[in-house]
């Protein structure tokens, strides 16, 4: 089975490309393909990429290539993670609709390519933001069940890490999902929350405490004051942004948290790139395990008794092929609210492209 990633040299790409390798998901006989733009310093560094992989990991690399346009790409598996990216640096704009405007160029060539060149087998895996139009353009051009963006299982192993660590406990050891978009407007879903070991009693007492009594009614206006507060803090002593956000519940310090290391100018390639080489692991692997993901939905689950359509983070199980059902149960009713407010900015940002939920091909 053979891995392409689009913006190989990128920050997340190359972490993604490490690794594919570094964990050996990739066995010796596939075939890695680095895929740049022609011309410039992304051609150079994108040959310099391979060389460098080369050097490091001999002994258990993959075969490597380099393709630098869109008809070249060949694989069983493409991870798009080519584009721009919001400017990591204190109060840097993160403009989804802006980044939506730049991004979605490379998007649509890219799914103009593959559907005209590709096997039609290819499953994508959606890491460049918004990465629910990347999903949408995507999904439009090669089918839905073909298409997963990473937002929201990066999004959910972060809850899982952190009602984890605020219960002494290893992630490992708590299930649960994020659904909704990615960022900001994402949605943790509390009453899919699993803690190993404890009864259905226990887990509902753990569970209000870590809430601190609050619901989703009130959890857009606490971002944008968490936001706010860090970004005041952040100008003068970033060490102590980071300790306020451990004071926060977790459920907030899932935005607040990932926001700041953004804007600290670190970004986040690395927890992004293991998010996204987990879900590649899963497709090469045969097996169907249930991961969360950007899909287009088409009335697969019901929120607040009203159908899902168009694209939103959701449990799917997620196989060789692709994603095939999807694994979401009624949620609590201020959940509820919260994913149709969600899915409704979703559709917002797709309709300029004519990827609004009516616009979706299924
Ligand atoms: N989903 C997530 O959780 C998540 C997290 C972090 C970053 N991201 C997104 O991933 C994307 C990449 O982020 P980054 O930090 O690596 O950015 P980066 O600027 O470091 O890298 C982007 C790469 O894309 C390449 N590129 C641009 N257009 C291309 C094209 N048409 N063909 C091939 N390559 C092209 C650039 O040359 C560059 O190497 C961004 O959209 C960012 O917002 C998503």
């Amino acid at each position: 089975m053979d891995v392409a990633v689009l913006g190989a040299t990128g920050d997340v790409g190359r972490q993604v490309c490490t690794q594919l390798i570094e964990r050996r998901v990739l066995p010796t006989s596939s075939r890695l393909q680095l895929v740049g733009r022609p011309g410039g310093a992304s051609e150079r560094a994108t040959y310099g990429l391979r060389a460098d992989l080369v050097d490091a990991y001999d002994e258990h690399a993959p075969l490597i290539d380099v393709a630098l346009s869109p008809r070249d790409v060949v694989a069983d598996v493409v991870v798009m993670a080519a584009g721009r990216t919001a400017p990591a640096t204190a109060g840097g704009s993160t403009d989804r609709a802006q980044l939506a405007a730049d991004n979605y160029a490379v998007f649509e060539s890219y799914a103009r390519a593959l559907a005209e060149h590709g096997s039609g087998h290819e499953v994508v895996v959606v890491v460049s933001n918004p990465v629910e139009l990347g999903v949408a353009v995507l999904a439009n051009a090669l089918g839905r069940h073909r298409v997963i963006g990473m937002g929201a299982w990066l999004d959910t192993l972060r809850f899982r890490s952190e009602i984890a660590v605020s219960l002494g406990l290893r992630r490992h050891r708590i299930g649960g999902f994020v659904v909704g978009q990615h960022g900001a407007d994402l949605v943790p879903l509390w009453s899919t929350v699993r803690i190993s070991g404890l009864d259905l009693a226990e887990r509902r007492d753990a569970v209000e405490g870590l809430r601190r009594g609050r619901s989703f009614e009130t959890f857009g206006a606490e971002i944008a004051d968490a936001q706010r507060r860090l970004l005041a803090l952040a100008a003068d002593d970033i060490g102590a942004a980071f300790d306020l956000i451990d004071t926060w519940p977790p459920d907030l310090r899932v935005v607040a948290r990932p926001w700041m290391t953004h804007q600290s100018g670190a970004k986040t390639a690395t927890a992004t790139a293991s998010a996204t080489v987990d879900l590649v692991d899963t497709l090469l692997d045969g097996r169907e395990i249930v991961v969360a993901g950007q899909v287009v939905l088409d009335g697969e689950a019901t929120v607040g008794g009203r159908p899902l359509a168009g694209v939103l983070g959701a449990p799917v199980v997620l196989g060789p092929e692709g994603w095939t059902r999807v694994l979401l149960d009624e949620p609590a009713p201020d959940e509820a609210a919260r994913v149709l407010r969600c899915r409704d900015r979703i559709d917002e940002m797709l309709v300029p492209w004519g990827l609004g939920r009516a616009g979706v091909a299924t």
